[in-house]
């Protein structure tokens, strides 16, 4: 029975990679520590896995920014754009070509724009868009998963297993830059190249080879289930003597169960966490040489495994087709998970015999295996473990489970409609048509997370660290005057995180030092855990709102993440269904909303990002979390007076398949992201006539570039095509944590003058 995973965190535990890429771009070192330093980590990463048992070492799971980039430079899927990237600059490397494309580049004469960055399935990971063209041609461009191999079998002495994306699925993760043909019409053109590529592969030495195809565990679009069929017959024609791996994840196989187990592949990989009733279903499918890879750790959460749990998995497998066709391994790649809990000496003892983050979970690999062949003592510890945890008394809060059961119909209601809340907004804030506004966040200068760090460490009073904080607060809310913006935000200043900051404040939550997991590039996100029932004993933001309040005679926007956000972005407790989870997020939300209201805080907003990402893989199910989830917003919303006015915020969204949700959740004004698609999401707004107020992003956050006055004018004007102009609002996409300070204040004038411009001739006044 071979242990392996399917890929690891590729950071480090001190977030190595983080920095030494901010360092490259920054100048502050050359292409030749780069390159040493992600030696040093993958030759960490493979030893340790190798130290722990794995018996297949994954390679080319590393990546400077982005593993789904990796395949379009493998393939040679590089928009034409970017060809200056390396022959106007001869010194710029492949690695110097991934990063403009990742990140645009503005350096050398040229000035490129990045490439469209999208989740990755539901997780908080964020990939770089394949981009396709009606004449696409692929060829091998990038040797990247050659020298990993070569580097990796060198180190070990050992044969790696090379991980890729699958065929099928990398030209479904990407996109159509023009119409007229379905993406998947390519892959007679790219399939050569994966040939070519796996046959270098095991012309090297490859033993094994793992192919990621996720689509397998979604529902398929047509032609997808005659591409797999097609793909993998002539990559096992032309690959003989290559072992294919093809991995799910995220989900179950369900319908595709009888498609992946007719593929000509060695193995197949399942993930029993996610839906562990697919082994049954999968067992009688498998044709005799098939070998079955159990994904029983799971790869997307930081719990202690549970043998009793996943033995029966292995026992029944093995028991119908032997030992030697079938694997043990995480869920899905480790990426998802922090990299040590050891490093976590803050963290209380009981809490941490809890958890298991990615070298932990290699343990538990190994162990299961131990078990199996007889090792009864491991699993009586492991049993202990886990019923300590369930039988702890810090998980369970009666008074909260209570609350929650009581929540009514009522509480998930405003107590009016919108269009009688909407003219009594009106009449209490008298805002101009256009009104402006931001997200919530201003600049997360190196001066301010410098600050939080010394206050942690305990150089800075409370005192100290406040009274600098009001000083960033104040100087925020004065530029916002002078810019002239009518609705104004206190800046999260004191946020290191929009969902770990409400964790570090909320009971049933717990946190890191260093549980960092990988957001984009060298973006990271400290997901707090939520391992009990969750009630709000302190205020969490009124303290700042009011402040900010103090500070001006225009409105001041509170600013909370909702708990469709708060969950997602979280760890959250396995022994209770999500929605449970939510709904007590909720009412500590609602709690906050309402002390912000009681605090005088006329305009609360409530950020949602993560509603979308949280929509469940199968559409079968979809419907049943959005009820759950929208309740939730609701709930938290509905507390307040109907003078108060409710916004919510959402980024990274395509809301067309989720509208009537929207809708529902009944927001007076909702902030979206839609300036890097020219109002295109506003069609779903407008056929669905959406009733509310909207703010539609009308300048691109991710980028450093300053939008003209009159590019925002022009998208103004075009939402003024889908929308009735009395319900626009006028704000960029998202928040300017990631921005800097000059290029922040430039954009927002040329919005506030952009606002005045399409106000100007506009009679109806609000
Ligand atoms: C809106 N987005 C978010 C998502 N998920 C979240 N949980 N939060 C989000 O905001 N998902 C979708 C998008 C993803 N976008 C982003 C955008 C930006 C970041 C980001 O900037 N991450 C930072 C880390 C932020 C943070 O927690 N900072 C802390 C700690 C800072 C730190 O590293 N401190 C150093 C010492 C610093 C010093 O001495 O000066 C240390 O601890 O070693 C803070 O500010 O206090 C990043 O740098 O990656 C992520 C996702
Ligand atoms: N209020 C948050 C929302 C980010 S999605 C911010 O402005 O950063
Ligand atoms: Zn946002």
């Amino acid at each position: 029975m071979l242990k392996h995973t399917l890929g690891y965190p590729r950071m480090g535990a001190q977030r190595q990679l983080k920095k030494a890429c901010e360092a490259y771009w920054q100048g502050r070192i050359g292409r030749q520590e780069l390159t040493v330093a992600a030696q040093r980590l993958q030759e960490e990463q493979w030893r340790l896995q190798q130290a722990a048992g794995m018996d297949l070492i994954p390679c080319n799971d590393f990546s400077y920014y982005d593993h789904v980039l990796d395949m379009s430079l493998l393939v040679g899927a590089i928009p034409d754009r970017y060809a200056p990237v390396v022959t106007d600059v001869p010194q710029n490397t492949e690695t110097d070509l991934a990063f403009a494309m990742a990140r645009g580049c503005q350096e050398h004469g040229l000035d490129l724009t990045a490439m469209e960055m999208t989740k990755w399935f539901d997780t908080n990971y964020h990939y770089i868009v394949p981009e396709f063209r009606k004449d696409q041609s692929f060829r091998l461009f990038s040797n990247k998963v050659f020298n990993a191999f070569d580097a990796a079998k060198h180190q070990l002495a050992a044969t790696p297993k090379p991980v890729l994306i699958g065929p099928v699925s990398y030209l479904l993760l990407g996109k159509e830059k023009e119409p007229g043909f379905h993406r998947l019409s390519l892959l007679p053109r790219l399939l050569p190249v994966y040939i070519e590529a796996l046959q270098r592969l095991r012309d090297r030495g490859a033993a094994w080879v793992q192919l990621d195809e996720p689509f397998l565990a979604t529902d398929l679009p047509e032609g997808a289930a005659d591409a797999y069929h097609y793909a993998y017959t002539e990559i096992a024609k032309h690959c003989k003597g290559l072992r294919t791996m093809v991995t799910t994840y995220f989900e179950g196989l369900r319908d595709n169960a009888e498609l992946a187990a007719s593929l000509p592949v060695c193995c197949l990989h399942i993930d029993l966490v996610r839906d562990p009733a697919q082994l049954e279903q999968l067992l009688p499918l498998l044709p005799p040489k098939m070998s079955l890879s159990l994904g029983v750790i799971d790869g997307r959460n930081i719990w202690k495994n549970d043998y009793r749990r996943s033995l029966p998995f292995i026992q029944k497998a093995v028991g119908q087709l032997g030992e030697d066709r079938v694997m043990i391994a995480p869920s899905c790649s480790l990426l998802h998970t922090p990299a040590d809990l050891a490093l976590e000496t803050q963290l209380d003892e009981e809490l941490k015999s809890w958890m298991a983050f990615a070298k932990q979970k290699l343990q538990e690999v190994a162990e299961l295996d131990r078990i199996f062949h007889g090792e009864a003592a491991l699993l009586a510890a492991n049993e202990a473990a886990i019923a300590a945890r369930g039988a702890s008394t810090r998980i369970h809060k009666p008074a909260v489970k209570a609350r929650v059961a009581a929540i009514s119909e009522r509480d998930a209601q405003r107590a009016s409609g919108f269009v009688y809340r909407q003219t009594l907004q009106q009449q209490r804030f008298g805002l101009p048509m256009y009104p402006t506004t931001t997200i919530g966040s201003f600049p997360q200068t190196a001066d301010i997370r410098a600050l939080r760090a010394a206050f942690k460490k305990g150089d800075l009073t409370q005192a100290q660290y406040d009274g600098s904080l009001e000083s960033a607060t104040r100087e925020t809310v004065r530029l916002q005057e002078d810019i002239g913006l009518d609705v104004l935000v206190h800046g999260e200043f004191e946020r290191n995180d929009m969902v770990e900051y409400f964790g570090e404040k909320l009971e049933g939550f717990a946190f890191t030092q260093h549980g960092w997991v990988q957001s984009y590039g060298s973006r990271c996100v400290k997901p707090p855990v939520i391992f009990g029932d969750v009630s709000r004993e302190q205020d969490m933001t009124v303290r700042w709102s009011v402040f900010a309040q103090s500070c001006t005679a225009r409105p001041m926007k509170g600013m909370l993440t909702g708990p469709v956000t708060i969950l997602q972005w979280s760890f959250v407790r396995d022994d209770q269904p999500r929605s449970e989870t939510t709904a007590q997020i909720a009412l500590a939300i609602r709690d906050e909303v309402v002390a912000l209201e009681q605090a005088g805080i006329g305009i609360i907003q409530i950020d949602e990002p993560a509603i979308r990402e949280g929509l469940p893989i199968r559409k079968a199910d979809r419907e049943q979390y959005l009820d759950w989830a929208v309740r939730a917003f609701r709930v938290s919303a509905s507390g307040v007076q109907d003078g108060t006015q409710i916004h919510t915020h959402m980024c990274y969204s395509d809301f067309n398949d989720i509208i009537r949700h929207i809708a529902e959740m009944d927001a007076d004004v909702i902030t979206i992201e839609t300036s890097r698609s020219q109002m295109e999401l506003l069609e779903a707004f407008a056929d669905f006539k959406y009733p509310n107020e909207i703010g539609p992003g009308v300048y691109d956050i991710h980028s450093p570039r300053v939008p003209s006055i009159a590019e925002m004018e022009f998208l103004l004007r075009k939402a003024a095509e889908y929308l009735p102009a009395r319900n626009i609002w006028v704000n960029p996409d998202c928040g300017l944590k990631t921005r800097k300070w000059p290029e922040t204040e430039a954009a927002l004038r040329n919005m506030v003058e952009a606002a005045k411009a399409v106000r100007a001739g506009v009679k109806e006044t609000i």
